[in-house]
C-alpha cells in the first residue's frame, strides 16, 4: 500500500505544525519520520492515520483519497510509545481483541482466531506468554505484544509513534533489529516516528528529516547521512564539529587548514562553516603541513573507541575526535599534549544559510 501525502498543512491556532508537506511513501517500505521535538512528526503521523484532519492537502492510500475517511475505515494499525495493552486481559486476549470485536459476519471462527493469534505470538517470539497478564511482562515484551495486536487485523499500513521511546537503551537496540527483521518478513508499509537518529538510520528503508513542520530531506539512510542537504540535517544526524572558515576559489580556509569546497569555486570570498564528523578527523602526534594544532584536553576510552576532546588556539568550542582504540594506542597520544588535526572529510555551508541558525 503506497501512501501519498500531497501538500498537507496543519495549524494549531497561529502555530504551523505541518508546513506544506508532500511525500510519496512506497509500498512495503519502512519509513522513519525523524526530527527534533515539536517538528511535526506526530501530527503528520496522526494525519496519515485519520486521527487528525489536515487544514488543506490530501492523503491517498494506493491512489485512493482517504482524507475524509474515518480512522476505522483506513486499515491502519498503531503502536504508541506507552503500551496501551488492556491490563485485565491476558496477552492472548489482547492480541485476539481486534479479531473478536469484528461484526459477526466478518468474524473468523474461534479456532481460526486461535491459530492466527498463536502464529503472531510466535512471530514476536512470545508465544510462551499467552496466558500472562501484561503486568507480568517487561516493557520490551509489552511493546512486542502491542505490535502483534496491531498486526492481528492485517492492517494495510502500520504506524508506530516512538514505539521504543519509553525503554532503556539496551532493550531499544534489541527491539530495533527485531523490528527490522519482522518488517523484512511482512513488508507491511510502515511509518515510524522517532527523534533518535541512530534508530532511524538503523531501522528504516527511508528517512524523512523534519524541522519546523517541513521536510528538510528525504532519502535512503546512507544517502541522508553521507550527503546531508543542509547544515540542519548535518547537525541533526550525528555529532559534528563546526569550524569558522573563509571560502575562496573553491577552498575553505581554517587557519593553516585548507578544505575542499569546489561547489563554491565561482563565488567571491565568503564566510562559511565547515562541518566535520568526529570520526572523519585524524590526529597526528607531530606537525605536518596543512594540519591544525590543538591540545588534547580529554581522553575517554569507550569500548573499542577513543574519544578525544581537543582545543585549538582560536576555537570557541572543543573539537571532538573519535579514533579506534588501536589507532589511539599506536599514536601514543597523552592528555595535555599537543596534537595536529587532519580532517579527512568535510562539508562546507555558507554562513548565510539560515538553517545553520536552527541548530543554535
Ligand atoms: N492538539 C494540539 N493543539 C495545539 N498544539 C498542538 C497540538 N498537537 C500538537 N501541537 C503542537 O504542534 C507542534 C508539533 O507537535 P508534534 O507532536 O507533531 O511534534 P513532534 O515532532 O512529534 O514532537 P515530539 O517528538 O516532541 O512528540 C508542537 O509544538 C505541539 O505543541
Amino acid at each position: 500500500m503506497s501512501i501519498e501525502i500531497d501538500q498537507v498543512n496543519k495549524r494549531f491556532g497561529d502555530f504551523v505544525a505541518v508546513d506544506n508537506v508532500s511525500l510519496s511513501l512506497n509500498d512495503g517500505e519502512l519509513t522513519a519520520l525523524l526530527g527534533p521535538s515539536g517538528s511535526g512528526k506526530t501530527t503528520l503521523l496522526r494525519i496519515i492515520a485519520g486521527l487528525e484532519q489536515p487544514d488543506s492537502g490530501r492523503i491517498r492510500f494506493h491512489g485512493q483519497d482517504t482524507t475524509d475517511l474515518h480512522v476505522s475505515d483506513r486499515g491502519v494499525g498503531f503502536v504508541f510509545q506507552h503500551y496501551a495493552l488492556f491490563k485485565h486481559m491476558s496477552v492472548y486476549e489482547n492480541v485476539a481483541y481486534g479479531l473478536t470485536v469484528k461484526p459477526r459476519r466478518q468474524r473468523s471462527s474461534k479456532a481460526e482466531i486461535r491459530k492466527k493469534v498463536m502464529h503472531l505470538l510466535e512471530m514476536v517470539q512470545l508465544d510462551w506468554t499467552a496466558d500472562r497478564l501484561p503486568s507480568q511482562l517487561s516493557g520490551g515484551q509489552r511493546q512486542r505484544i502491542a505490535l502483534a495486536r496491531a498486526l492481528a487485523v492485517e492492517p494495510q499500513v502500520l504506524l508506530l509513534d516512538e514505539p521504543f521511546g519509553a525503554l532503556d537503551a539496551k532493550v531499544r537496540a534489541e527491539l530495533r533489529s527485531w523490528l527490522r527483521r519482522l518488517h523484512d518478513e511482512l513488508h507491511v508499509t510502515s511509518v515510524f516516528v522517532t527523534h533518535d537518529q541512530e534508530e532511524a538510520l538503523e531501522v528504516a528503508d527511508r528517512v524523512v528529516v523534519m524541522n519546523h513542520g517541513a521536510v528538510e530531506q528525504d532519502g535512503q539512510p546512507e544517502a541522508v547521512y553521507d550527503h546531508p542537504a543542509n547544515a540542519f540535517v548535518y547537525g541533526f544526524l550525528g555529532q559534528v564539529n563546526r569550524f569558522n572558515a573563509q571560502v575562496q576559489g573553491g577552498v575553505a580556509r581554517i587557519g593553516p587548514l585548507q578544505l575542499p569546497a569546489a561547489e563554491f569555486a565561482g563565488q567571491a570570498s565568503r564566510r562559511a562553516t565547515a562541518y566535520v564528523r568526529p570520526h572523519d578527523i585524524d590526529v597526528l602526534p607531530t606537525p605536518q603541513h596543512g594540519t591544525l594544532r590543538a591540545q588534547i584536553e580529554q581522553v575517554l576510552i569507550v569500548g573499542p573507541h577513543a574519544r578525544l576532546a581537543l582545543r585549538t588556539a582560536d576555537a570557541e568550542e572543543t573539537v571532538k575526535v573519535e579514533l579506534s582504540r588501536a589507532r589511539f594506542r599506536e599514536l601514543g597520544l597523552q592528555q595535555g599534549a599537543d596534537a595536529w588535526l587532519k580532517p579527512l572529510y568535510s562539508r562546507v555551508f555558507l554562513n548565510d544559510d539560515q538553517l545553520a541558525d536552527a541548530l543554535d
